[in-house]
């Protein structure tokens, strides 16, 4: 009898996760990447000033607006968008380089970003809409992160009203009440999408296998 097929591999995909800020999707995509090593995150570029917090090349690469045109300029961005009242993009070269090994990317984006990645690469996103439970939590989020001043915190929930309009766009909806479920959704999105993604052509060659295999068990019986 032959021996079993090897696990079926599968294509790289791209899980987008966006956001009025404030709602969890930085959170969320953090405990991913903790857990999930084969994970490649897309590391924006942005004219936004650092936050305390925030590594430079870590976080974001934090550029000024002369050099973003320059990359814009130059075809290096895969998307970018106006948010804030700030510009951010995706550098195109290491979500290339991730996809041609193998890996999954991971992008926290806005919707402005995702509509232009589902133009290019729309098969392969998985795109994921986190919601906040009520505009207190949201806002109550914005102060207890204690990364903004009080005037852009409220930009950011003036904001928030386009920005969740757009949540039909996305292929799943979270609402992030307790951390943990939308971690746990989240992973099981992922799960389910990857193997979804599984590459067919290797079942085929188990489900010969299998079919072989049972022909010569049952052959003559
Ligand atoms: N289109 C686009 N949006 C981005 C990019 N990087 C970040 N964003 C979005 O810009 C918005 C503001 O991000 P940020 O300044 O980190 O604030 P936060 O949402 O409060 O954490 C969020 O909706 C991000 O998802 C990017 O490369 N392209
Ligand atoms: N489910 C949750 N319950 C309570 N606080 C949360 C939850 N998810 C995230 N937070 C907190 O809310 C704040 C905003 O989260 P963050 O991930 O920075 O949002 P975003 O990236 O969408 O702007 C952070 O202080 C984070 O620790």
């Amino acid at each position: 009898m032959s021996s079993t097929a090897s696990v079926p591999q599968r294509r790289g995909l791209l899980l987008i996760v966006s956001s009025p800020s404030g709602a969890g999707k930085t959170t969320l995509t953090r405990l991913l990447l903790a857990e999930d090593k084969s994970m490649h995150l897309s590391i924006s570029v942005t004219t936004r000033p650092r936050r305390g917090s925030e590594i430079d090349g870590v976080h974001y690469r934090f550029i000024d607006a002369g050099s973003f045109e320059t990359m814009r300029e130059k075809g290096e961005l895969l998307e970018s968008a106006k948010v804030h009242g700030n510009y951010y993009g995706t550098p195109a070269g290491p979500v290339e380089e991730a996809l041609a090994a193998g890996r999954d990317v991971l992008f926290d984006i806005d919707w402005q970003g995702t509509m232009q990645i589902y133009n290019k690469m729309r098969p392969d996103i998985v795109s994921v809409f986190v919601l906040p439970p009520s505009v207190a939590e949201l806002k109550a989020r914005l102060e207890r992160r204690a990364e903004d001043s009080p005037e852009i915190i409220l930009q950011r929930l003036q904001n928030a009203r386009v920005e969740i309009s757009h949540w039909t766009k996305y292929d799943y909806v979270l609402v992030n009440t307790d951390l943990q479920t939308t971690y746990a959704k989240l992973k099981e999105i992922l799960d389910v999408e990857r193997m979804k993604r599984q590459d067919k052509s290797q079942v085929g060659q188990l489900v010969d296998t299998l079919k072989a295999d049972l022909d010569a068990l049952t052959r003559g019986r």
